[in-house]
């Protein structure tokens, strides 16, 4: 992910991941994000690597385990780990004063959210763009679910009040997440309460983890046009 093709929000990503990266010290475990944005992160940890900058790491993706080798950072498992010092990952959406996230485009949110939860520090980078009063506003809910019943978990998530649509991949197959699941995306409109739906969702049987990212962020780092922002929770 090398090349911001005169995008400027590749640009503010960009400058957001440098920043988080910065935070990067010698002998901290860190976690891996994924995403675009998470990718110039990993980039910018493996230019530090090549410096000398010596730490481990644990990825939430087989996509970002493959970028971190390419640059030789040391990756480990929580068998030896099983605390992360520092999480740095992307965002969909970031709620403005609880910091509460959507997350899963990409398909990484269930091992993204078992990072985020052994880690002392999250860390999310975004541009300003992914700033929004209310959860649910641009995109959907991405819900990991078993392939097993799926259509059956399906209606229950359409009783909630989602329009629910199943992931297909780029040439139009079922998306299979790296843990071999499937991904249902729960269109709900505006979330008013993020922490309710949370709770009903995780509550459905067939559902293995949500895209909603609830009291775990410890900062945002926000490119926007006028500088970087660091925010934390309210
Ligand atoms: O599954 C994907 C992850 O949750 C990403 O962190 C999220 O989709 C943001 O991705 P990007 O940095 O490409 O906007």
């Amino acid at each position: 992910m090398s090349s911001q093709s005169g995008d400027p929000r590749a640009k503010l990503k960009r400058q957001a991941a440098i920043e988080a990266a910065s935070m990067v010290r010698d002998g901290m475990v860190v976690g891996l994000g994924s995403g675009s944005t998470s990718a110039y992160m990993i980039e910018e940890l493996g230019r530090r690597w090549a410096e000398g900058l010596r730490f481990c790491a644990i990825p939430t993706s087989e996509h970002s385990a493959e970028q971190a080798r390419a640059h030789g950072i040391k990756l480990v498992t929580f068998a030896t780990h099983p605390q992360i010092d520092l999480d740095i990952d992307g965002a969909d959406e970031v709620e403005l004063g609880t910091l509460n996230l959507i997350k899963g485009l990409g398909g990484a949110l269930f091992r993204e959210k078992i990072v985020a939860a052994a880690s002392r520090r999250f860390v999310v980078v975004v541009d300003e763009s992914k700033i929004v009063e209310h959860l649910g506003h641009h995109v959907p809910v991405p819900v990991e679910v078993t392939t097993f019943g799926w259509e059956s978990t399906a209606r229950q998530l359409e009783a909630l009040g989602a329009r629910v649509t199943q992931r297909l991949d780029r040439s139009g197959n079922v998306f299979v997440t790296d843990g071999g699941n499937m991904i249902l995306d729960c269109h709900f409109g505006s979330i008013a309460d993020s922490v309710a739906l949370s709770r009903r969702l995780r509550a459905i049987v067939g559902v293995i983890e949500t895209g909603l990212f609830i009291g775990r962020t410890s900062e945002v780092i926000v490119a926007a046009h006028d500088g970087l922002k660091h925010l934390e929770p309210s």
